[in-house]
């Protein structure tokens, strides 16, 4: 039932699958027009049948139809979810959830994790709330040493798994365990924009928190920039404080946006499925290669922490990846692990500008999610927020590129990337 405060969801969302909540949690049908579409509310402001006498809308930046109505979607998918809050971009849900830190807070923050984050970390929340920020190699760090990096003033874990770009992988219960068993029992955030709420299920593996960047594959057409949290039922209290600072900071989405976002989400099933099987394809081509020094696809068999990228699947993408090695058996390489590629080209800057100029469906941009393919060089584009020498630590290097394969049909996107990687390796002939 909605709230003006918090929305928690209604209970039978739980019973359906995830395309099914994703359909018609948060779409019912207008009880006064029976429209099947809700309509896009646009009015800032709400009549009052007497002061403070209103039907649960007083004010479109404390609340709207269309941001609630994403809300209760956006709580229903992410499984475990029980409160989403939704904001103007993935980034300022992040400035939100640190400002909810209070003063002289302390965060470890997975090291690898977005440019923009690390900027907001490091530039502007040091600088206005004397956030201290360590970054920790959590994929690697042993239980002791990830437990050495906490302290008294801890108060959260952020965690980007995959990460951007160099897609590592973080053992989310394993880092959630070792947090809520610490004496400052720091809150876990996942950033789960890279996976969706599709394939990975972030509250069900321990984390208290999970961010989207919306922008990405939930709205998955690149014409919206928003973002959202969602919480937990046993999170109601930091829910409300979040609540508050969504309201107060103001820095939400529109109307149109969300209209528009839940449009998007309504396939969110469909698409991950078809970027993921894409992305495999890709990444085998990539892999066959002689112009590719490495390919870095967490489905892959071959990729390292391909065992935890298995156990890490939520339960929809679980039955989805066992039908596909069922139905591909070993001939596929691996399996379908969201949309997102990075790999090392042979050669430097020269052949990475020139297998991204010579893409002809791959379109050389930043951000990622959407239905076309995108590629870009994270040293010079997303990631030029990050030190040369933290790029260069994380391997950030000038000829690695990063893809975000689309939808479009395998067989395309496969010539594509060959053709391309032929084109850059002209360049030493
Ligand atoms: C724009 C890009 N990233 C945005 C992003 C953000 C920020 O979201 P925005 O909606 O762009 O503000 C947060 N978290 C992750 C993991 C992200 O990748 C990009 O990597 O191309």
């Amino acid at each position: 039932s909605h709230t003006n405060g918090t929305h928690a969801i209604k209970e039978h969302a739980s019973l359906d699958g995830f395309g099914t909540r994703a359909i018609h949690v948060g779409s019912e049908p207008d009880p006064s027009t029976s429209a099947v579409i809700p309509a896009i509310s646009l009015s800032t402001t709400y009549k009052q049948h007497g002061v403070g006498n209103h039907k649960g809308f007083e004010y479109s930046r404390s609340g709207n139809p269309n941001r609630n109505a994403l809300e209760a979607t956006l709580a229903a998918i992410e499984s475990g979810g029980a409160y989403a809050l939704a904001f103007a971009s993935g980034s300022s849900t992040t400035a939100t959830v640190l400002q909810a830190l209070g003063p002289d807070a302390h965060v470890v923050s997975v090291n690898d994790v977005y440019g923009g984050t690390f900027r907001y970390m490091t530039r502007v929340a040091a600088e206005n709330q004397g956030l201290q920020t360590t970054f920790v190699d959590l994929e690697n760090a042993s239980d002791s040493e990830v437990l050495a990096s906490f302290r008294p003033n801890t108060k959260l874990i952020w965690i980007e798994t995959p990460t951007n770009p160099t897609l590592r992988l973080v053992d989310i219960a394993r880092i959630a365990s070792l947090a809520h068993s610490a004496p400052s029992k720091p809150l876990v955030l996942v950033d789960n924009t890279f996976l969706s709420p599709f394939y990975q299920s972030p509250l069900v593996l321990g984390a208290d928190i999970v961010v989207h960047s919306l922008t990405k594959y939930v709205n998955g057409h690149s014409d919206v920039v928003m973002g959202a949290l969602i919480l937990p039922a046993h999170h109601a209290a930091l829910a409300e404080k979040l609540r508050f600072l969504q309201n107060a900071v103001g820095s939400v989405p529109s109307a149109y946006d969300c209209w528009l976002a839940q449009r998007g989400v309504k396939t969110l099933h469909l698409r991950m499925k078809a970027h993921g099987a894409n992305a495999l394809a890709v990444a085998r081509a990539l892999q066959k290669s002689p112009h590719v020094e490495e390919v870095i696809y967490p489905g892959l068999t071959s990729h390292p922490r391909n065992d935890l990228a298995y156990r890490s699947l939520s339960s929809h993408a679980r039955a989805y990846v066992d039908r596909f090695l069922k139905d591909h058996g070993d001939a596929a390489g691996g399996f379908p692990y969201g949309g997102m590629i990075s790999f090392r080209i042979r050669g430097g800057a020269a052949e990475a500008e020139k297998f991204l100029t010579s893409t002809r469906l791959f379109t050389l941009a930043e951000s990622l999610g959407g239905v076309e393919s995108l590629a870009e060089l994270p040293a010079q584009m997303t990631h030029g927020s990050i030190p040369p020498a933290e790029r260069a630590l994380l391997g950030i290097g000038d000829n690695l590129i990063r893809l975000s394969v689309g939808v479009e049909e395998e067989e395309d996107l496969v010539a594509d990337v060959e053709q391309a990687l032929e084109a850059a390796a002209s360049l030493s002939r």
